[in-house]
């Protein structure tokens, strides 16, 4: 006699294990999507993590000591691409055409490649802000890169308070490798990797990172820096740095205004230039006491060593000393006069009418 009990036909079990199958699977696939969304969009699986760009970026403001923390991280993630394909030896060197005093306006792998990282970490950040940037974006070639939402220590330690402001009162202005030209002719002290954020036109955030060194100078006005003034300057016979590659008429503007005695310091890069003004502990950095330029220039080249230059106290304005707004065109037509703990209004004065004397 067959033993009693449940009979089970072998079809009943077959369909009561796929139909058990299948809801695993419906189950299981459900929690992986959560979790693969979760690391999409930044958070932490599990929660705890603010999800996606910068919290601030979605009410129509944005934290300008969050915006700090994540042009620093640009300027360096944007420097290891530039240092990368300096090593590599293979730079990809293109023109873009000449500038007006028919210099060849080149680019690099190095610069594309920085623009990318530094272009997609900022607008993934703070979706809502204006981008302007010296390259071109490839939008078929985004990249997805994301802040970790961690403000360094010592941005923590010099600004205590979050800074609102509206989303659309902002203009970010990306230079990813500033001195490509010298960067072409492997100076490599020369170049930098540049983030400025604008309020209003005002410079107000300013990041100039130099790749080779590693080394990273930021400030925010009316906020804090990890850089200062130097003490001391000389206002009369100042040493004076100016561009090697678009040089203009500059050394002769400044003899004709300070005389002879003073030095001239050719080098390549608005944000070497910048530096060579303050305070900076990188070995391979030159030091002046003016920085003059007179041929046009554009403002992501300018913006970030603007709002340094601010936040210390110093000024940087057109060579008749206007301020530069940075909002609108790329490029400012009236030269440039960088000074910090001078009087600089008297500078200006001092200085000749480029237009009169025909020296642009
Ligand atoms: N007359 C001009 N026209 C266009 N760009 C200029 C310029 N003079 C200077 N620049 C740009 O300003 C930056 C600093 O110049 P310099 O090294 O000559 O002082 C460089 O930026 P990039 O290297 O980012 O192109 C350079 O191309
Ligand atoms: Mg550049």
């Amino acid at each position: 006699m067959a033993p009693m009990g449940i009979r089970l036909s072998p079809l009943g079990v077959a369909v009561f294990c796929l139909l058990g199958l299948g809801v695993l699977y419906h189950l299981y696939s459900g929690f992986l999507a959560g979790r693969f969304s979760l690391f999409g969009l930044g958070g932490e699986p599990g929660g705890g993590g603010a999800a996606g760009p910068a919290a601030a970026a979605d009410g129509g403001t944005v934290d300008l000591r969050e915006m700090l923390a994540v042009s620093v991280l640009a300027a360096v993630r944007g420097g290891d691409e530039v240092r990368r394909v300096r090593e590599s030896n293979v730079l990809h060197e293109k023109s873009k055409g000449k500038t007006r005093e028919g210099a060849e306006d080149k680019m690099t792998s190095g610069d594309v490649l920085s623009n990318r990282k530094m272009f997609y970490l900022l607008k993934t950040s703070f979706p809502n802000v204006q981008i302007n940037t010296e390259e071109h974006v490839d939008a078929a070639d985004q990249e997805v890169i994301l802040w970790d939402h961690k403000i360094p220590e010592d941005i923590l330690k010099e600004i205590a308070t979050p800074k609102e402001v509206p989303a659309e009162s902002v203009t970010v202005w990306i230079d990813p490798l500033d001195a490509t030209q010298e960067y072409t002719e492997d100076l490599r002290k020369y170049v930098t990797t540049m983030v400025c954020v604008a309020v209003n036109g005002k410079p107000v955030l300013g990041v100039i990172h130099k790749p080779f060194s590693e080394y990273t100078a930021w400030a925010m006005v009316d906020g804090g820096s990890n850089v200062k003034a130097r003490t001391s300057y000389n206002e009369k016979t100042p040493r004076i740095v100016v561009s090697r590659s678009h040089s203009g008429m500059v050394k002769q503007v400044a003899l004709q205004t300070f005389g002879n005695q003073t030095t001239i310091i050719p080098a390549g890069g608005a944000g070497y230039k910048v530096l060579a003004l303050l305070d900076v502990p990188d070995k391979s950095q030159e030091k002046a006491d003016l920085y003059i330029h007179v041929t046009y220039i554009k403002k992501w080249d300018i913006c970030a060593g603007n709002a340094i230059l601010k936040a210390l106290g110093g000024h940087m304005t057109t060579l008749n000393g206007e301020e530069i707004s940075y909002t609108g065109s790329d490029g400012i037509e009236g030269g440039l006069l960088a000074s910090i703990r001078m009087n600089h209004q008297a500078l200006v004065r001092k200085l000749p009418d480029l237009e009169k004397t025909g020296h642009k």
